[in-house]
């Protein structure tokens, strides 16, 4: 490429009109000396520089700089072009200036039609100044032209190439490379040349260019030249980057932009759009209205803010809506009076229960502890016993007595802590655990809050629930109970927590350990007469429908029916059954069959059917081989019957009724015992050696198990061998041990209410057990008759018709 050629493209865009150099000529006299010939008029520049062999139009305005350019026009001669140090210098001194310039030849002088004045330059070689001359109206300065050397070396060669990959390597990055440039630096060879022209177009910054003029040496010139252009490269790459990015978040929030706005239009369309805005602001106003703790509300409207946001299709919107819904109905700051008053209290228990005095005075006294002191930690109680006694019941009686509301909650089951505190919300269709459930439901937050089958809990490989509950249980922890769908921490410690459980002995350690137990028993059957006619009656008759005139029951209907349709500890089938009765009746009066009705006990097998429970005593143990035993089960007592039968055989011992090993062990113990004391029993020796010995105990299908069964097996192993029967109103429990002694058993009074309920008039405990005697209820001391048994053969004496010969 030739100069020529570089000036056409530079020269193009310079617009103007030409004025001849001759007429500059001869309007300016000549009023200072001649310039001499290795003096050069300097004219400054203002943040421009001028490569040798580059060409560039310049504005001339200042009135010094028109006068020099004139000057070199007139005398032909080049100028010399300084960059000044700083811009804004009007009138730049030679101290004003870098001493490195370029020596310039003028091509063209042109007046534009405004006035200003403009230059066309070729710059032709670099320049020093040595020194300024005096006396002139412009800048003279005596300089040192620099000549660039014709041949270059192999070093210089190697950073020619590397310095033209990096030229174009700049200009690939910008948009539109100018095609020309990019041929002028493939195509240059000299490297003078090639290094001014990419310093001259690709290094933007007015005193790095200067610094480059000032290199006179090629090689530290093009290392100058590459070191700023790599520092371009990378800052380019990392705009580019920069570029991008930005371009791309732009491109993504147009794009919902204009989805929201499309969204908007198409339920503008379909009416919807208003629903949206008030149903952000409906749960604006119940988030407010719930009045939640800072840290709640904080939550509840950051969620309402994502909630804005969202398009009410997706799925997230409908998660975000139900957990705001749970938020907002949570009773955060409802609370119910709950005053409590000791005489009204009381009042109310008696009024909804009848008997249970010393438990009735167990929760007075829990209730005035509460009273006195409101804020300290007061125990959980733990109501347990057999179904139906009136646990729940008696939980209720507490909210109403103190004025709270009732929940309950039950943890039969409960394998998994989740269901105590919840799933986090990212799984799907999470909720809140049972705890924050039924507190949502109660709508308060100081209800009663029963806990049932409490024995019931499950451990299971996902958590073990009894830990969340002793969490939810300890005052200490529960003011902040967080529910993991939550996620925030709801004040539990307001909550009267009452545990319930039929069999204490399965409630977790821990758990028991922070509970106030208070046990119940089974009633007796007058005691489920008099409950049955002061509440179930009443409670039943109601629920079908029906009015004391339309039907009245004895009160030997009701003992039949306890009798022998109902064998429980509680009153859960009493109740039902009356319930049928009454629906009977119901039906029958609905049908106009009667108008009103009198229930009898002969009325009671038409409307039940036939009993349910045989007072079978009597029928089974009226053969040889049948002794009565009693037993006590997580449901209440009952009483159970031991079977011996003698078979032809050579001493085998065969047991049956799905026995546990510890009563199976009591078996032998009681055969060995029956063995070994054959002669003071009158028994032959030999009655053993010919007979096997069959020992059953019905319900087959229910284990048993444990000790307690060894003398009713003793007396009935006697009974088959003797063939003399047991009495059929005689019920025993005892451990026996191989030298014929009773020993103590558990579940007494349990047993013992079992047997007053089945009809037993005479029932048998070891003598050691004569401490537990004060816990049978009263009227069931007074129903029964007791023998305490020291030893074996003391029950033989009262059970056995026709006592053996001792
Ligand atoms: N002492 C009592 N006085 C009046 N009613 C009673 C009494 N005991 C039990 N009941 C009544 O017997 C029925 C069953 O009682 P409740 O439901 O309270 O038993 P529960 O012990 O909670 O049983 P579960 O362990 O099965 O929950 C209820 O209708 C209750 O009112």
């Amino acid at each position: 490429m030739q100069i020529k050629d570089l000036k056409n493209i530079l020269l193009g865009s310079t617009a103007g009109t030409e004025e001849s150099s001759s007429e500059i000529k001869q309007e300016a006299p000549l009023q200072y000396p001649p310039v001499p010939n290795d003096a050069l008029i300097i004219v400054p520049m203002r943040g421009t520089v001028l490569f040798p062999q580059n060409v560039s139009p310049l504005v001339i305005g200042r009135k010094l700089s028109i006068a020099a350019v004139q000057e070199a026009v007139r005398s032909e001669k080049p100028i010399g072009l300084l960059m000044q140090l700083r811009d804004k210098d009007e009138e730049p001194n030679p101290d004003d200036l870098y001493p490195v310039g370029t020596v310039a030849e003028i091509l063209r002088y042109i007046t534009a039609p405004d006035g200003t004045h403009h230059v066309v330059c070729q710059g032709m070689q670099r320049f020093r100044v040595q020194a300024f001359l005096p006396g002139y109206p412009f800048l003279v300065a005596r300089i040192e032209r620099y000549e660039e050397p014709e041949l270059s070396s192999k070093d210089v060669e190697a950073r020619v190439i590397t310095l033209k990959q990096k030229a174009l390597e700049v200009l690939a990055q910008s948009k539109q490379p100018p095609d020309e440039l990019v041929n002028a630096i493939r195509s240059i060879g000299s490297p003078p040349m090639l290094a001014d022209l990419i310093a001259s177009y690709l290094i933007s910054k007015a005193t790095e260019k200067q610094e480059i003029l000032a290199l006179f040496d090629i090689q530290e010139r093009i290392d100058k030249i590459l070191e700023l252009l790599n520092y371009q490269v990378e800052v380019l790459k990392l705009s580019n980057k920069i570029n991008e990015q930005t371009q791309e978040t732009m491109g993504q929030r147009q794009r919902e932009f204009v989805l929201r706005e499309q969204m908007k239009a198409i339920q503008k369309e379909l009416g919807e759009e208003e629903g949206g805005a008030a149903e952000i602001e409906e749960i604006g106003n119940a988030i407010t209205a719930a009045k939640m703790p800072e840290e709640v509300e904080k939550q509840a409207r950051k969620e309402l803010g994502r909630l804005q946001h969202m398009p009410d299709a997706s799925g997230e919107y409908s998660m975000i809506r139900t957990y705001l819904d749970w938020l907002t109905e949570l009773p955060w700051s409802v609370a119910s009076a709950g005053v409590i008053d000791i005489t009204k209290a009381r009042e109310i228990l008696n009024e909804d229960h009848y008997g249970l005095e010393k438990i009735k005075q167990r929760i007075l006294e829990f209730l005035a502890v509460r009273k006195l002191n409101p804020n300290g930690k007061s125990p959980i109680l733990c109501f347990v016993g057999p179904p139906g006694v009136g646990k729940t019941s008696l939980g209720r009686s507490i909210a109403r007595a103190t004025g709270r509301e009732f929940i309950r909650a039950s943890l039969g089951g409960t394998h998994d802590e989740a269901e105590i505190r919840g799933h986090r919300r990212t799984y799907i269709g999470a909720l809140p655990g049972n705890i924050i459930q039924s507190i949502r439901k109660a709508g308060t937050n100081n209800p009663v809050f029963m806990l049932d089958e409490m024995d019931k809990l499950g451990s299971g490989f996902q958590g073990d629930p009894s830990s969340a509950l002793l969490e939810v249980l300890d005052p200490e922890q529960n003011s902040t109970f967080r529910d993991n769908y939550l996620a925030v921490a709801f004040d539990l410690s307001h909550v009267m927590f009452i545990g319930t459980a039929n069999v204490l002995d399965s409630i977790p350690g821990p758990l028991r350990d922070r509970m106030e137990v208070i046990e119940l028993t089974g009633y007796t059957t007058d005691e489920k007469l008099q409950i049955a006619k002061r509440y179930l009656v009443q409670r039943q008759l109601e629920s079908s429908g029906l009015t004391p005139e339309q039907c009245a029951i004895t009160e030997n209907a009701i003992l039949t029916i306890i009798q022998d349709y109902t064998r429980e500890a509680g009153c859960r089938n009493l109740e039902r059954e009356i319930g049928s009765v009454f629906r009977h009746v119901a039906m029958r009066i609905a049908e106009s069959l009667v108008v009103n009705e009198q229930i009898d006990s002969e009325h009671i097998p038409g409307i039940l059917g036939p009993k349910k429970f045989d007072s079978d005593v009597a029928m089974r143990t009226s053969v040889p081989g049948v002794a009565t035993g009693l037993a006590w089960t997580p449901v209440g007592g009952d009483i159970l019957f031991i079977e011996a039968t003698r078979l032809p055989g050579n001493g085998k011992l065969i047991l049956t009724g799905q026995l546990g090993e510890v009563m199976k062990e009591s078996a032998q113990a009681a055969l060995s015992l029956v063995k070994s004391r054959a002669h003071e029993l009158g028994l032959q020796p030999e009655i053993f050696e010919k007979s096997d010995i069959h020992v059953h105990v019905p319900a087959g299908a229910i284990p048993k198990d444990g000790p307690s069964a060894g003398v009713a097996m003793f007396t009935a192993l006697y009974s088959a061998f003797s063939e003399k029967i047991v009495k059929n109103d005689v019920a025993m429990t005892g451990e026996i041990s191989l030298r014929g002694l009773v020993l103590p058993v558990g579940g007494i009074k349990e047993k013992v209410i079992a047997a007053a309920r089945a009809g037993i008039t005479t029932v048998m405990l070891p003598a050691r057990n004569q401490r537990d005697f004060e816990e049978i209820p009263e009227a069931v001391r007074n129903q029964l008759q007791f023998v305490w048994l020291e030893k074996v053969d003391d029950a033989l004496k009262s059970a056995v018709e026709n006592d053996p010969e001792t």
